[in-house]
Protein backbone atom coordinates (compact mmCIF):
# COMPACT_ATOMS: atom_id res chain seq x y z
CA UNK A 1 0.00 0.00 0.00
CA UNK A 2 1.56 3.37 -0.85
CA UNK A 3 1.37 5.88 1.86
CA UNK A 4 -1.66 7.90 0.22
CA UNK A 5 -3.70 4.96 0.24
CA UNK A 6 -2.40 4.12 3.70
CA UNK A 7 -3.06 8.05 4.68
CA UNK A 8 -7.02 7.75 3.33
CA UNK A 9 -7.50 4.24 5.04
CA UNK A 10 -5.92 5.24 8.44
CA UNK A 11 -8.16 8.88 8.38
CA UNK A 12 -11.62 6.65 7.40
CA UNK A 13 -11.07 4.25 10.36
CA UNK A 14 -10.00 7.64 12.43
CA UNK A 15 -13.38 9.21 11.51
CA UNK A 16 -15.27 6.17 11.86
CA UNK A 17 -13.57 4.88 15.38
CA UNK A 18 -14.66 8.42 16.62
CA UNK A 19 -17.62 8.00 15.97
CA UNK A 20 -17.82 4.81 17.49
CA UNK A 21 -16.15 6.66 20.91
CA UNK A 22 -18.75 9.58 20.68
CA UNK A 23 -21.75 6.51 20.10
CA UNK A 24 -20.66 4.84 23.16
CA UNK A 25 -20.01 8.12 24.99
CA UNK A 26 -23.34 9.38 24.23
CA UNK A 27 -24.83 6.06 24.82
CA UNK A 28 -23.06 5.94 28.62
CA UNK A 29 -24.42 9.28 29.30
CA UNK A 30 -27.94 7.82 28.43
CA UNK A 31 -27.00 5.00 30.62
CA UNK A 32 -25.84 6.75 33.68
CA UNK A 33 -28.42 9.06 33.00
CA UNK A 34 -31.17 6.33 33.41
CA UNK A 35 -29.33 4.99 36.53
CA UNK A 36 -29.71 8.57 38.32
CA UNK A 37 -32.77 8.62 37.69
CA UNK A 38 -33.37 5.12 38.84
CA UNK A 39 -31.36 5.94 42.05
CA UNK A 40 -33.23 9.07 42.65
CA UNK A 41 -36.55 7.34 42.33
CA UNK A 42 -35.66 5.02 44.52
CA UNK A 43 -34.48 7.62 46.75
CA UNK A 44 -37.88 9.09 46.78
CA UNK A 45 -39.58 6.02 47.49
CA UNK A 46 -37.63 5.26 50.59
CA UNK A 47 -37.70 8.98 51.82
CA UNK A 48 -41.55 8.49 51.38
CA UNK A 49 -41.79 4.96 53.18
CA UNK A 50 -39.48 6.72 55.76
CA UNK A 51 -41.83 9.42 56.06
CA UNK A 52 -44.88 7.09 56.69
CA UNK A 53 -43.09 5.72 59.06
CA UNK A 54 -42.04 8.77 60.86
CA UNK A 55 -45.66 9.77 61.11
CA UNK A 56 -47.09 6.42 62.21
CA UNK A 57 -44.25 6.90 65.71
CA UNK A 58 -45.71 10.24 65.61
CA UNK A 59 -42.60 12.25 64.68
CA UNK A 60 -43.33 13.99 60.97
CA UNK A 61 -41.33 16.77 59.79
CA UNK A 62 -38.21 16.99 57.64
CA UNK A 63 -37.30 13.48 56.94
CA UNK A 64 -33.70 14.15 56.18
CA UNK A 65 -33.57 16.16 59.39
CA UNK A 66 -34.94 13.43 61.80
CA UNK A 67 -32.57 10.98 60.10
CA UNK A 68 -30.05 12.82 60.81
CA UNK A 69 -31.12 13.58 64.46
CA UNK A 70 -32.11 9.99 64.65
CA UNK A 71 -28.27 8.94 63.70
CA UNK A 72 -27.13 11.78 66.22
CA UNK A 73 -29.27 9.74 68.75
CA UNK A 74 -28.14 6.45 68.19
CA UNK A 75 -24.52 7.64 68.28
CA UNK A 76 -24.96 9.45 71.27
CA UNK A 77 -26.89 6.69 73.06
CA UNK A 78 -23.86 4.21 72.46
CA UNK A 79 -21.05 6.62 74.44
CA UNK A 80 -24.05 7.47 77.40
CA UNK A 81 -23.85 3.55 77.65
CA UNK A 82 -20.37 3.84 78.37
CA UNK A 83 -20.56 6.03 81.08
CA UNK A 84 -22.16 6.03 84.38
CA UNK A 85 -25.84 6.31 85.01
CA UNK A 86 -27.00 9.29 86.40
CA UNK A 87 -28.30 9.18 89.48
CA UNK A 88 -31.67 10.83 90.33
CA UNK A 89 -30.76 11.32 93.98
CA UNK A 90 -27.29 12.52 93.38
CA UNK A 91 -27.13 15.93 94.61
CA UNK A 92 -26.05 19.11 93.04
CA UNK A 93 -23.91 20.49 96.53
CA UNK A 94 -25.45 23.99 96.04
CA UNK A 95 -28.67 25.48 97.58
CA UNK A 96 -30.35 25.62 93.73
CA UNK A 97 -31.28 22.91 91.70
CA UNK A 98 -31.75 23.43 87.55
CA UNK A 99 -33.55 20.72 85.53
CA UNK A 100 -34.82 20.61 82.52
CA UNK A 101 -38.05 18.73 81.41
CA UNK A 102 -38.86 18.18 77.76
CA UNK A 103 -42.17 16.94 77.09
CA UNK A 104 -43.50 14.67 74.20
CA UNK A 105 -44.78 16.50 70.29
CA UNK A 106 -48.56 17.69 71.02
CA UNK A 107 -51.45 16.72 68.38
CA UNK A 108 -51.19 20.10 67.17
CA UNK A 109 -47.48 20.23 66.22
CA UNK A 110 -47.89 16.96 64.43
CA UNK A 111 -50.71 18.04 62.48
CA UNK A 112 -48.34 21.22 61.29
CA UNK A 113 -45.48 18.42 60.62
CA UNK A 114 -42.90 20.27 63.01
CA UNK A 115 -40.35 17.82 64.14
CA UNK A 116 -38.60 16.97 67.04
CA UNK A 117 -35.49 19.04 67.11
CA UNK A 118 -34.49 18.25 71.21
CA UNK A 119 -32.71 15.87 72.64
CA UNK A 120 -31.94 14.80 76.67
CA UNK A 121 -29.13 12.23 77.92
CA UNK A 122 -27.68 12.22 81.45
CA UNK A 123 -27.54 15.94 82.55
CA UNK A 124 -27.44 17.54 79.46
CA UNK A 125 -29.96 18.85 77.29
CA UNK A 126 -29.82 19.29 72.55
CA UNK A 127 -30.96 21.58 70.42
CA UNK A 128 -30.59 20.35 66.94
CA UNK A 129 -31.25 22.90 63.87
CA UNK A 130 -31.01 21.37 60.29
CA UNK A 131 -28.32 23.47 58.13
CA UNK A 132 -27.84 23.66 54.22
CA UNK A 133 -24.37 22.74 53.27
CA UNK A 134 -23.06 25.06 49.94
CA UNK A 135 -23.63 22.68 47.74
CA UNK A 136 -27.14 24.11 48.50
CA UNK A 137 -28.36 20.47 48.94
CA UNK A 138 -26.97 18.23 51.66
CA UNK A 139 -28.64 18.58 55.19
CA UNK A 140 -26.08 18.60 58.10
CA UNK A 141 -26.58 19.11 62.12
CA UNK A 142 -25.65 22.17 64.48
CA UNK A 143 -26.32 21.84 68.10
CA UNK A 144 -26.62 24.19 70.89
CA UNK A 145 -25.77 21.98 74.25
CA UNK A 146 -27.21 23.11 78.01
CA UNK A 147 -25.53 20.96 81.25
CA UNK A 148 -28.02 21.43 83.73
CA UNK A 149 -28.49 19.39 87.36
CA UNK A 150 -30.81 17.09 85.65
CA UNK A 151 -32.38 16.55 81.83
CA UNK A 152 -35.50 14.43 81.58
CA UNK A 153 -36.68 13.69 77.77
CA UNK A 154 -40.29 13.03 76.87
CA UNK A 155 -40.42 9.54 78.30
CA UNK A 156 -39.51 10.92 81.99
CA UNK A 157 -42.32 10.71 84.62
CA UNK A 158 -43.30 13.15 87.23
CA UNK A 159 -42.51 10.88 89.62
CA UNK A 160 -38.92 10.89 88.76
CA UNK A 161 -38.75 14.97 88.31
CA UNK A 162 -40.10 14.68 92.06
CA UNK A 163 -37.56 12.27 93.19
CA UNK A 164 -34.60 14.71 92.01
CA UNK A 165 -35.79 18.24 91.95
CA UNK A 166 -38.63 18.52 94.82
CA UNK A 167 -37.98 15.63 97.20
CA UNK A 168 -34.85 16.87 99.06
CA UNK A 169 -36.64 20.73 99.56
CA UNK A 170 -39.28 18.86 101.45
CA UNK A 171 -36.73 17.21 103.38
CA UNK A 172 -34.83 20.52 103.88
CA UNK A 173 -38.37 21.89 105.32
CA UNK A 174 -39.45 18.84 107.21
CA UNK A 175 -35.94 18.57 108.91
CA UNK A 176 -34.31 21.40 108.85
CA UNK A 177 -37.76 23.58 109.73
CA UNK A 178 -36.48 25.51 106.29
CA UNK A 179 -37.69 27.87 103.60
CA UNK A 180 -37.44 26.13 100.07
CA UNK A 181 -39.18 27.03 96.78
CA UNK A 182 -39.89 24.95 93.45
CA UNK A 183 -40.36 27.31 89.83
CA UNK A 184 -41.58 25.86 86.97
CA UNK A 185 -40.31 28.14 83.91
CA UNK A 186 -40.45 27.94 80.00
CA UNK A 187 -42.19 28.90 76.94
CA UNK A 188 -46.11 29.39 77.29
CA UNK A 189 -47.24 25.54 76.38
CA UNK A 190 -44.41 23.81 77.40
CA UNK A 191 -45.50 21.61 79.85
CA UNK A 192 -44.82 24.04 83.37
CA UNK A 193 -48.91 23.57 84.55
CA UNK A 194 -48.53 19.88 83.66
CA UNK A 195 -45.56 19.50 85.45
CA UNK A 196 -46.67 21.46 88.77
CA UNK A 197 -49.90 19.75 88.81
CA UNK A 198 -47.49 16.39 89.33
CA UNK A 199 -45.46 17.26 91.57
CA UNK A 200 -48.26 19.17 93.71
CA UNK A 201 -49.74 15.64 93.67
CA UNK A 202 -47.15 13.78 94.83
CA UNK A 203 -46.06 16.19 96.87
CA UNK A 204 -49.47 16.20 99.44
CA UNK A 205 -48.44 12.46 100.11
CA UNK A 206 -44.88 12.53 100.53
CA UNK A 207 -45.03 15.98 102.92
CA UNK A 208 -47.85 14.23 105.12
CA UNK A 209 -45.98 11.19 105.39
CA UNK A 210 -42.66 12.49 106.38
CA UNK A 211 -44.64 14.70 108.79
CA UNK A 212 -45.92 11.47 110.20
CA UNK A 213 -42.83 9.79 110.35
CA UNK A 214 -41.25 13.08 113.38
CA UNK A 215 -42.07 13.50 117.19
CA UNK A 216 -42.81 17.03 116.61
CA UNK A 217 -46.65 18.01 115.31
CA UNK A 218 -46.97 20.53 112.80
CA UNK A 219 -50.21 22.53 111.46
CA UNK A 220 -50.13 22.51 108.18
CA UNK A 221 -51.96 25.76 106.32
CA UNK A 222 -52.02 26.42 102.46
CA UNK A 223 -52.23 29.84 100.91
CA UNK A 224 -52.89 29.76 97.40
CA UNK A 225 -53.02 32.86 95.46
CA UNK A 226 -51.81 34.28 91.16
CA UNK A 227 -50.11 37.39 90.42
CA UNK A 228 -51.58 38.96 87.61
CA UNK A 229 -50.80 42.28 86.04
CA UNK A 230 -49.87 43.36 89.40
CA UNK A 231 -53.04 42.03 91.02
CA UNK A 232 -52.75 39.65 94.28
CA UNK A 233 -55.99 37.65 93.73
CA UNK A 234 -56.26 34.78 96.50
CA UNK A 235 -57.05 31.95 94.40
CA UNK A 236 -59.18 30.08 97.77
CA UNK A 237 -61.45 33.00 98.75
CA UNK A 238 -62.64 33.80 95.60
CA UNK A 239 -60.25 35.56 93.89
CA UNK A 240 -60.29 38.24 96.69
CA UNK A 241 -58.22 41.07 95.75
CA UNK A 242 -55.07 41.26 98.42
CA UNK A 243 -52.53 44.04 98.92
CA UNK A 244 -48.45 43.50 99.55
CA UNK A 245 -47.52 45.86 102.16
CA UNK A 246 -43.97 46.30 104.04
CA UNK A 247 -43.69 46.94 107.49
CA UNK A 248 -41.07 48.68 109.17
CA UNK A 249 -38.87 45.79 109.36
CA UNK A 250 -39.03 45.44 105.88
CA UNK A 251 -41.23 42.41 106.14
CA UNK A 252 -43.71 41.64 103.56
CA UNK A 253 -47.01 40.78 104.21
CA UNK A 254 -49.86 40.01 101.73
CA UNK A 255 -52.97 41.81 103.33
CA UNK A 256 -56.45 40.02 103.21
CA UNK A 257 -54.92 36.63 101.76
CA UNK A 258 -56.67 34.06 103.88
CA UNK A 259 -54.79 30.66 104.81
CA UNK A 260 -56.99 27.45 105.08
CA UNK A 261 -55.78 24.81 107.31
CA UNK A 262 -55.37 21.12 105.13
CA UNK A 263 -54.78 18.27 107.73
CA UNK A 264 -54.77 15.67 105.05
CA UNK A 265 -53.61 15.41 101.79
CA UNK A 266 -56.51 14.67 100.34
CA UNK A 267 -58.13 18.22 101.86
CA UNK A 268 -54.29 19.86 100.51
CA UNK A 269 -55.46 18.40 96.87
CA UNK A 270 -58.52 19.69 96.96
CA UNK A 271 -57.27 23.24 97.72
CA UNK A 272 -55.12 22.87 94.98
CA UNK A 273 -57.68 21.79 92.43
CA UNK A 274 -60.04 24.63 93.91
CA UNK A 275 -57.40 27.42 93.53
CA UNK A 276 -56.22 26.14 89.65
CA UNK A 277 -60.26 26.32 88.98
CA UNK A 278 -59.39 29.53 89.54
CA UNK A 279 -56.52 30.64 87.44
CA UNK A 280 -56.64 33.32 84.42
CA UNK A 281 -55.80 31.56 81.43
CA UNK A 282 -55.56 32.71 78.08
CA UNK A 283 -55.88 31.55 74.83
CA UNK A 284 -52.73 31.94 73.09
CA UNK A 285 -51.28 30.38 69.60
CA UNK A 286 -48.99 27.49 71.41
CA UNK A 287 -51.30 26.42 74.28
CA UNK A 288 -55.88 26.90 74.74
CA UNK A 289 -55.35 27.73 78.03
CA UNK A 290 -52.12 29.76 78.26
CA UNK A 291 -51.88 30.66 81.67
CA UNK A 292 -51.22 34.79 82.26
CA UNK A 293 -50.29 34.52 85.54
CA UNK A 294 -48.07 33.54 88.47
CA UNK A 295 -49.63 30.99 90.48
CA UNK A 296 -48.04 30.55 94.13
CA UNK A 297 -49.03 27.45 95.86
CA UNK A 298 -47.16 28.28 99.57
CA UNK A 299 -47.18 25.48 102.00
CA UNK A 300 -46.87 26.47 105.82
CA UNK A 301 -45.80 24.29 108.62
CA UNK A 302 -46.34 25.84 112.19
CA UNK A 303 -46.18 24.64 115.69
CA UNK A 304 -49.48 24.74 117.77
CA UNK A 305 -47.89 28.23 118.99
CA UNK A 306 -48.30 29.36 116.03
CA UNK A 307 -44.79 29.73 114.67
CA UNK A 308 -43.35 29.19 111.61
CA UNK A 309 -41.33 25.93 111.46
CA UNK A 310 -41.10 25.74 107.48
CA UNK A 311 -42.42 26.77 104.28
CA UNK A 312 -42.47 25.31 100.89
CA UNK A 313 -43.47 27.53 97.69
CA UNK A 314 -44.59 26.16 94.51
CA UNK A 315 -44.59 28.41 91.82
CA UNK A 316 -45.82 27.90 88.52
CA UNK A 317 -44.68 31.03 86.45
CA UNK A 318 -46.39 32.29 83.58
CA UNK A 319 -45.62 31.58 80.44
CA UNK A 320 -42.12 33.42 78.91
CA UNK A 321 -42.17 35.47 75.48
CA UNK A 322 -40.47 36.95 73.06
CA UNK A 323 -40.37 39.86 71.82
CA UNK A 324 -40.83 39.21 68.50
CA UNK A 325 -44.14 37.06 70.24
CA UNK A 326 -45.79 39.58 71.36
CA UNK A 327 -45.86 41.84 67.86
CA UNK A 328 -49.19 40.66 67.00
CA UNK A 329 -50.59 41.33 70.47
CA UNK A 330 -53.13 44.39 71.74
CA UNK A 331 -51.95 46.72 73.42
CA UNK A 332 -53.61 44.82 76.77
CA UNK A 333 -51.32 41.15 76.04
CA UNK A 334 -48.27 43.64 75.03
CA UNK A 335 -48.12 45.12 78.81
CA UNK A 336 -49.37 42.06 80.33
CA UNK A 337 -46.12 40.36 78.38
CA UNK A 338 -43.98 43.13 79.65
CA UNK A 339 -45.03 42.69 83.11
CA UNK A 340 -44.62 38.57 82.90
CA UNK A 341 -41.19 39.73 81.75
CA UNK A 342 -39.59 41.73 84.00
CA UNK A 343 -40.83 39.68 87.07
CA UNK A 344 -38.51 36.74 85.12
CA UNK A 345 -35.64 38.79 84.59
CA UNK A 346 -36.12 39.76 88.23
CA UNK A 347 -36.76 36.16 89.30
CA UNK A 348 -33.14 35.16 87.52
CA UNK A 349 -31.37 37.75 89.23
CA UNK A 350 -32.48 36.81 92.84
CA UNK A 351 -31.90 33.10 92.25
CA UNK A 352 -28.19 33.92 90.91
CA UNK A 353 -27.49 36.17 94.03
CA UNK A 354 -29.06 32.80 96.47
CA UNK A 355 -26.71 30.88 94.45
CA UNK A 356 -23.47 32.93 94.96
CA UNK A 357 -24.11 33.21 98.56
CA UNK A 358 -24.65 36.99 97.64
CA UNK A 359 -25.24 39.29 100.40
CA UNK A 360 -27.24 41.41 98.27
CA UNK A 361 -30.19 40.23 96.35
CA UNK A 362 -32.54 42.53 94.51
CA UNK A 363 -35.37 41.39 95.12
CA UNK A 364 -37.32 44.36 94.76
CA UNK A 365 -36.94 44.46 90.91
CA UNK A 366 -40.48 43.27 90.86
CA UNK A 367 -43.63 41.93 92.93
CA UNK A 368 -43.14 38.27 92.12
CA UNK A 369 -39.60 38.86 94.04
CA UNK A 370 -40.82 40.94 96.61
CA UNK A 371 -43.98 38.49 97.82
CA UNK A 372 -40.96 35.71 97.42
CA UNK A 373 -38.57 37.96 99.20
CA UNK A 374 -38.17 35.02 102.08
CA UNK A 375 -37.18 32.71 99.94
CA UNK A 376 -33.76 34.14 98.99
CA UNK A 377 -32.71 33.75 102.52
CA UNK A 378 -28.88 32.02 102.60
CA UNK A 379 -30.50 29.00 104.02
CA UNK A 380 -33.00 28.82 101.27
CA UNK A 381 -33.43 26.02 98.77
CA UNK A 382 -34.77 26.34 95.20
CA UNK A 383 -35.17 23.93 92.39
CA UNK A 384 -36.15 25.13 88.89
CA UNK A 385 -37.56 22.91 86.12
CA UNK A 386 -37.15 24.43 82.94
CA UNK A 387 -40.00 23.30 80.62
CA UNK A 388 -39.33 23.36 76.78
CA UNK A 389 -41.50 22.06 73.89
CA UNK A 390 -39.54 19.36 71.66
CA UNK A 391 -40.83 21.15 67.91
CA UNK A 392 -38.33 22.48 65.76
CA UNK A 393 -40.38 25.53 65.76
CA UNK A 394 -40.08 26.30 69.13
CA UNK A 395 -36.24 25.81 69.24
CA UNK A 396 -35.73 29.56 69.58
CA UNK A 397 -37.86 29.66 72.69
CA UNK A 398 -36.35 27.26 73.72
CA UNK A 399 -32.99 28.52 73.40
CA UNK A 400 -33.91 31.41 75.55
CA UNK A 401 -35.27 28.87 78.41
CA UNK A 402 -32.24 27.21 78.58
CA UNK A 403 -30.12 30.13 78.15
CA UNK A 404 -32.16 31.67 81.38
CA UNK A 405 -31.68 28.01 83.20
CA UNK A 406 -28.03 28.37 82.25
CA UNK A 407 -27.62 31.56 83.38
CA UNK A 408 -28.72 30.86 87.00
CA UNK A 409 -26.85 27.94 87.73
CA UNK A 410 -23.49 29.90 86.41
CA UNK A 411 -20.87 31.35 89.22
CA UNK A 412 -23.42 29.47 91.89
CA UNK A 413 -21.07 28.31 94.95
CA UNK A 414 -21.80 24.69 95.03
CA UNK A 415 -20.62 22.52 98.74
CA UNK A 416 -18.71 20.50 96.41
CA UNK A 417 -16.90 22.94 95.15
CA UNK A 418 -15.85 24.25 98.61
CA UNK A 419 -15.38 21.15 99.89
CA UNK A 420 -12.69 20.26 96.98
CA UNK A 421 -11.26 23.10 97.76
CA UNK A 422 -10.84 22.49 101.26
CA UNK A 423 -9.76 19.02 100.50
CA UNK A 424 -12.34 16.78 101.86
CA UNK A 425 -14.75 14.56 100.23
CA UNK A 426 -17.52 15.51 98.43
CA UNK A 427 -21.49 15.88 99.34
CA UNK A 428 -22.96 12.71 99.88
CA UNK A 429 -26.26 11.11 98.09
CA UNK A 430 -29.19 10.79 100.31
CA UNK A 431 -31.29 7.66 99.29
CA UNK A 432 -35.09 7.56 100.40
CA UNK A 433 -36.01 4.64 102.25
CA UNK A 434 -38.16 1.96 100.11
CA UNK A 435 -41.20 2.81 101.96
CA UNK A 436 -41.40 6.30 101.30
CA UNK A 437 -40.82 5.34 97.65
CA UNK A 438 -43.67 3.27 97.47
CA UNK A 439 -45.59 6.11 98.59
CA UNK A 440 -44.49 8.21 95.93
CA UNK A 441 -44.75 5.76 93.44
CA UNK A 442 -48.22 4.96 94.75
CA UNK A 443 -49.22 8.60 94.81
CA UNK A 444 -47.65 9.28 90.94
CA UNK A 445 -49.78 6.25 90.14
CA UNK A 446 -52.74 8.13 91.27
CA UNK A 447 -52.13 11.49 89.58
CA UNK A 448 -55.26 12.51 88.50
CA UNK A 449 -54.88 14.33 84.74
CA UNK A 450 -54.44 18.04 84.47
CA UNK A 451 -56.81 20.37 86.60
CA UNK A 452 -59.02 22.17 84.53
CA UNK A 453 -59.09 25.86 85.00
CA UNK A 454 -61.73 28.24 83.82
CA UNK A 455 -60.79 31.64 84.10
CA UNK A 456 -60.55 33.55 81.46
CA UNK A 457 -58.39 37.18 81.04
CA UNK A 458 -62.19 38.33 79.43
CA UNK A 459 -63.80 37.17 82.83
CA UNK A 460 -61.30 39.05 84.77
CA UNK A 461 -61.85 42.12 82.65
CA UNK A 462 -65.50 41.73 83.07
CA UNK A 463 -64.89 41.77 87.09
CA UNK A 464 -63.70 45.09 86.41
CA UNK A 465 -59.91 44.56 86.54
CA UNK A 466 -57.75 47.01 85.36
CA UNK A 467 -56.66 46.77 81.50
CA UNK A 468 -53.13 46.83 82.82
CA UNK A 469 -51.00 49.57 81.85
CA UNK A 470 -51.03 50.86 85.92
CA UNK A 471 -50.02 47.12 87.33
CA UNK A 472 -47.90 48.35 89.66
CA UNK A 473 -49.73 50.44 92.70
CA UNK A 474 -53.30 49.90 91.36
CA UNK A 475 -55.89 51.77 93.62
CA UNK A 476 -59.56 50.91 92.94
CA UNK A 477 -61.67 54.05 91.61
CA UNK A 478 -62.90 54.13 95.72
CA UNK A 479 -59.76 54.32 97.12
CA UNK A 480 -58.49 56.67 94.36
CA UNK A 481 -60.95 59.55 94.78
CA UNK A 482 -60.15 59.28 98.47
CA UNK A 483 -56.68 60.07 97.97
CA UNK A 484 -55.38 64.10 98.02
CA UNK A 485 -54.34 65.84 95.32
CA UNK A 486 -50.94 66.20 96.85
CA UNK A 487 -50.50 62.22 97.42
CA UNK A 488 -52.49 61.48 93.53
CA UNK A 489 -49.79 64.19 92.03
CA UNK A 490 -46.63 62.11 93.95
CA UNK A 491 -48.23 59.09 92.71
CA UNK A 492 -48.34 60.07 89.56
CA UNK A 493 -44.85 60.81 88.70
CA UNK A 494 -43.38 57.86 90.94
CA UNK A 495 -45.93 55.81 88.57
CA UNK A 496 -44.49 57.10 85.36
CA UNK A 497 -40.83 56.62 86.94
CA UNK A 498 -41.86 52.78 87.36
CA UNK A 499 -43.40 52.65 83.87
CA UNK A 500 -40.16 54.27 82.96
CA UNK A 501 -38.39 51.64 84.41
CA UNK A 502 -40.50 48.52 83.28
CA UNK A 503 -40.25 49.98 79.76
CA UNK A 504 -36.28 49.67 80.18
CA UNK A 505 -36.30 46.38 81.75
CA UNK A 506 -38.69 45.16 78.89
CA UNK A 507 -36.37 46.77 76.30
CA UNK A 508 -33.21 45.25 77.97
CA UNK A 509 -34.58 41.56 77.82
CA UNK A 510 -35.33 42.30 74.49
CA UNK A 511 -32.13 43.31 73.26
CA UNK A 512 -30.53 40.93 75.53
CA UNK A 513 -31.74 38.26 73.21
CA UNK A 514 -31.48 40.30 69.61
CA UNK A 515 -27.31 40.16 70.88
CA UNK A 516 -27.22 36.97 71.78
CA UNK A 517 -29.16 35.82 68.49
CA UNK A 518 -26.99 38.01 66.34
CA UNK A 519 -23.82 36.45 68.03
CA UNK A 520 -24.80 32.83 66.90
CA UNK A 521 -25.84 33.85 63.67
CA UNK A 522 -22.57 35.58 63.81
CA UNK A 523 -20.21 32.59 64.61
CA UNK A 524 -22.59 29.99 62.61
CA UNK A 525 -22.17 32.32 59.55
CA UNK A 526 -18.45 32.30 60.29
CA UNK A 527 -17.66 28.97 60.51
CA UNK A 528 -19.59 28.65 57.12
CA UNK A 529 -17.62 31.24 55.82
CA UNK A 530 -15.00 29.47 56.82
CA UNK A 531 -15.37 26.20 54.87
CA UNK A 532 -15.92 27.92 51.85
CA UNK A 533 -12.90 30.10 52.09
CA UNK A 534 -10.63 27.20 52.99
CA UNK A 535 -12.37 25.63 49.44
CA UNK A 536 -11.40 28.58 47.55
CA UNK A 537 -7.87 28.70 48.86
CA UNK A 538 -7.63 25.23 47.69
CA UNK A 539 -8.95 25.57 44.66
CA UNK A 540 -6.60 28.66 43.57
CA UNK A 541 -3.50 27.03 44.63
CA UNK A 542 -4.15 23.64 42.92
CA UNK A 543 -4.96 25.81 39.71
CA UNK A 544 -1.16 26.93 39.85
CA UNK A 545 -1.77 30.48 40.35
CA UNK A 546 -2.74 31.92 37.11
CA UNK A 547 -3.76 35.42 36.66
CA UNK A 548 -7.30 34.59 35.75
CA UNK A 549 -7.73 32.20 38.96
CA UNK A 550 -5.96 34.74 41.02
CA UNK A 551 -8.68 37.38 39.66
CA UNK A 552 -11.62 35.56 40.39
CA UNK A 553 -10.08 34.80 43.29
CA UNK A 554 -9.85 38.38 44.58
CA UNK A 555 -12.99 39.32 43.62
CA UNK A 556 -14.38 36.15 45.61
CA UNK A 557 -12.15 37.31 48.84
CA UNK A 558 -13.45 40.77 48.78
CA UNK A 559 -16.77 39.25 49.18
CA UNK A 560 -16.19 37.05 52.03
CA UNK A 561 -14.32 40.08 53.62
CA UNK A 562 -17.63 42.38 52.79
CA UNK A 563 -19.94 39.91 54.29
CA UNK A 564 -17.56 39.78 57.77
CA UNK A 565 -17.66 43.31 58.10
CA UNK A 566 -21.22 43.03 57.80
CA UNK A 567 -21.55 40.43 60.28
CA UNK A 568 -19.38 42.51 62.81
CA UNK A 569 -20.71 46.09 62.21
CA UNK A 570 -24.38 44.11 63.16
CA UNK A 571 -23.01 42.66 65.89
CA UNK A 572 -21.28 45.40 66.99
CA UNK A 573 -24.64 47.95 66.68
CA UNK A 574 -26.80 45.25 68.80
CA UNK A 575 -23.93 44.88 71.44
CA UNK A 576 -24.25 48.70 71.92
CA UNK A 577 -27.55 49.16 71.92
CA UNK A 578 -27.74 46.31 74.87
CA UNK A 579 -25.15 48.26 76.81
CA UNK A 580 -26.98 51.28 76.45
CA UNK A 581 -30.41 50.65 77.64
CA UNK A 582 -28.47 48.31 80.46
CA UNK A 583 -26.95 51.47 81.58
CA UNK A 584 -30.54 53.54 81.63
CA UNK A 585 -31.70 50.35 83.39
CA UNK A 586 -28.97 50.39 86.32
CA UNK A 587 -29.97 54.56 86.49
CA UNK A 588 -33.37 53.83 86.41
CA UNK A 589 -33.02 51.32 89.20
CA UNK A 590 -30.90 53.73 91.67
CA UNK A 591 -33.77 55.81 92.16
CA UNK A 592 -36.96 54.26 91.39
CA UNK A 593 -37.84 52.02 93.87
CA UNK A 594 -41.18 50.06 93.25
CA UNK A 595 -42.55 50.48 96.75
CA UNK A 596 -46.61 51.18 95.07
CA UNK A 597 -48.14 48.26 96.02
N1 LIG B 1 -44.71 15.85 80.05
C1 LIG B 1 -45.90 15.90 79.43
N2 LIG B 1 -46.50 14.77 79.01
C2 LIG B 1 -47.69 14.81 78.36
N3 LIG B 1 -48.36 15.95 78.06
C3 LIG B 1 -47.81 17.10 78.46
C4 LIG B 1 -46.56 17.15 79.15
N4 LIG B 1 -46.26 18.43 79.39
C5 LIG B 1 -47.28 19.16 78.89
N5 LIG B 1 -48.20 18.37 78.33
C6 LIG B 1 -49.44 18.83 77.65
O1 LIG B 1 -49.08 19.98 76.89
C7 LIG B 1 -50.08 21.01 76.96
C8 LIG B 1 -49.51 22.32 77.49
O2 LIG B 1 -49.03 22.10 78.80
P1 LIG B 1 -49.19 23.15 79.98
O3 LIG B 1 -50.55 23.74 80.03
O4 LIG B 1 -48.68 22.50 81.20
O5 LIG B 1 -48.18 24.27 79.46
P2 LIG B 1 -47.71 25.59 80.21
O6 LIG B 1 -46.25 25.67 80.02
O7 LIG B 1 -48.23 25.61 81.60
O8 LIG B 1 -48.39 26.69 79.33
P3 LIG B 1 -48.82 28.20 79.72
O9 LIG B 1 -47.63 28.95 80.12
O10 LIG B 1 -49.38 28.71 78.44
O11 LIG B 1 -49.83 28.07 80.80
C9 LIG B 1 -51.17 20.45 77.87
O12 LIG B 1 -52.18 19.90 77.05
C10 LIG B 1 -50.48 19.35 78.65
O13 LIG B 1 -51.36 18.32 79.03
Amino acid sequence: MNPASRRKSTSTVGVTGRKDATRMKIEQMEKDRQERRKTMMQRKEARKKEQIKNIEAGNPGDVDFIGLVDQWRHDQAKKTRQTEEKNLFSSTGSNICIAVRKRPTSEKERGKFDHDSVSCFQNKVWIHSAKLKVDGITKYLTHNSFQLDHAFGEDSTTEQIYLATTLPLVDHVVNSQGRATVFCYGQTGSGKTYTMNGIQHILAYDLYGQLAGIDEEFEITVAFFELYAGNVLDLLHGRHRCKLLEDGKGEINITGLREVSAATPETFLDLIEEGHRHRTTQKTEANDTSSRSHAICQIFLRDYNGNLKGKLGLVDLAGSERGSDTKQHNTQRRSESADINTSLLALKECIRALGQKSTHVPFRGSKLTLILKDCFSPDSKTTMVATVSPGASAADHSLNTLRYADRIKEQRITISNKLEKEGTESASISIPSQERLYRIAAAAGQDSSVIQTNYSVEKMLDEGFDEMGNEFGNVSSEEATQESDENLTRKASGQEEEDELRRTVQAVFELEEALLNQHMSNIQANAEMLTQEGKLLQAVQAAGLSEDDMDSYAIQLAEFLDQKEALIYKLQSKLLDFQDELAKEQDLAQHVRLTQY
